[in-house]
């Protein structure tokens, strides 16, 4: 059995019982039944998650899985490819997006090269954990190889572990990948079975063939590589991308020790939508952060059934997204630990 399969075995349900003792506190405090919304039903999955009636999240860190695509060379972005890699530094130093909400939101960040084209200074604070130089042109053949795919999904888990075995108890995932929107679309496009001009979008800057080039490269990838829809590692391997399976691979691990998981945008909730085929008990784990900007985010909420709580107009990448809705997950569990309850204000209605 390889370490997927062992971590998988691992992922146990929530506690039925500490959510409905979650749910008895949530109605029992002073305010209108369901008043508090979707910050009710975070609390209540928190302590699920935990299985405890008061859980803490006081050690954040979002992780970022940085790779290049092959596809790039079909024309379906306007910016440099090298962005990959200059952004991937930016990250790490913590001067981009992600890393001042991140610092706003006390979480920490770790950068990962996964697939980034060129190699790191051991100073630039880039965790190196390279499985190739980029994913394959997936227009043409795979993105990568089963046992490539595989091990994506395994450098995810061992990244997540080695951030829980550190103390961190709250995880987000984030993205860094010139490129990376249109896998995710064609991930999409398979799972979701739509016609990928329905959900192609303009990514960070589409290519000068415009949203319909991008789509006719998206269908051609299907047809060229033919991904198994019921196998979501075959899906990954043909037609994904390397910091796709790492995000994934980091919510499988994360659920296997019971630590939740918030989503960012487009990319993170593909990488998700590859998680949950991969293992459908992952999916109680996960919070979805923001809706993305980008026309098949919402497609892919629906898909994976979870929707998210933030209507920001942001479609950044990076886990942007994520480290600005950490905050919520510290107010759900604060309303449970520290809102008064009705018999204890002596208040009845
Ligand atoms: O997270 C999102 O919702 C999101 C939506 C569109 C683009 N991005 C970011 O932009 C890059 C991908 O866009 P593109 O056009 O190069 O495929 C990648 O680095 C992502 O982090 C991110
Ligand atoms: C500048 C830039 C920053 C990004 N961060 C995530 N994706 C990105 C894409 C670009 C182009």
């Amino acid at each position: 059995m390889n370490v997927l399969q062992q971590t998988m075995e691992r992922i146990e349900e929530l506690d039925q019982e500490m959510m409905e003792k979650a749910r008895e506190r949530v109605d029992s405090l002073i305010k209108p039944p369901h008043s508090l919304g979707k910050l009710e039903e975070l609390a209540v999955q928190l302590s699920g998650i935990s299985g405890v009636l008061y859980p803490e999240f006081d050690r954040k860190a979002i992780i970022v899985m940085a790779a290049d695509h092959g596809v790039y060379e079909e024309g379906i972005s306007s910016n440099p490819q090298e962005v990959t890699y200059a952004q991937t530094m930016f990250i790490a130093k913590g001067i981009t997006g992600v890393g001042v909400l991140a610092k706003t939101a006390g979480a920490e960040v770790v950068t990962v090269d996964i697939g980034v084209k060129g190699d790191f200074p051991n100073d630039a604070g880039v965790i190196g954990r390279k499985i190739r130089q980029g994913a394959g042109n997936i227009a043409t053949g795979p993105a990568m190889t089963i046992e490539e795919a595989i091990r994506s999904l395994e450098t995810g888990i061992a990244i997540a572990e080695a951030e829980i075995q550190k103390g961190a108890n709250l995880l987000g995932t984030g993205e860094m990948g010139i490129g990376n929107t249109t896998p995710s679309t064609a991930i999409l496009s398979v799972l979701g079975n739509i016609p990928s001009e329905e959900i192609t979008g303009k990514g960070a800057g589409v290519g000068s063939g415009g949203i319909s080039h991008k789509a006719q490269v998206i269908k051609k990838a299907i047809e060229t590589n033919r991904p198994d829809k019921d196998n979501a590692i075959d899906v990954l391997a043909k037609v994904g991308g390397l910091e796709i399976g790492g995000m994934a691979g980091v919510m499988i691990g994360a659920a296997a020790n019971r630590v939740p998981v918030v989503l960012d945008g487009y990319i993170s909730t593909i990488a998700a939508l590859i998680a949950v085929s991969i293992e459908p008990k992952v999916k109680h784990y996960l919070i979805a952060s923001h809706a993305s900007a980008e026309p098949g985010g919402k497609k892919a909420s629906e898909l994976l059934g979870i929707q998210p709580v933030l209507h920001m107009e942001m479609c950044l990448g990076e886990g942007s997204g994520a480290a600005l809705a950490f905050p919520l997950v510290d107010a759900a569990c604060r309303i449970m630990k520290e809102m008064a309850t009705f018999s204890e204000v002596g208040l009845k209605i």
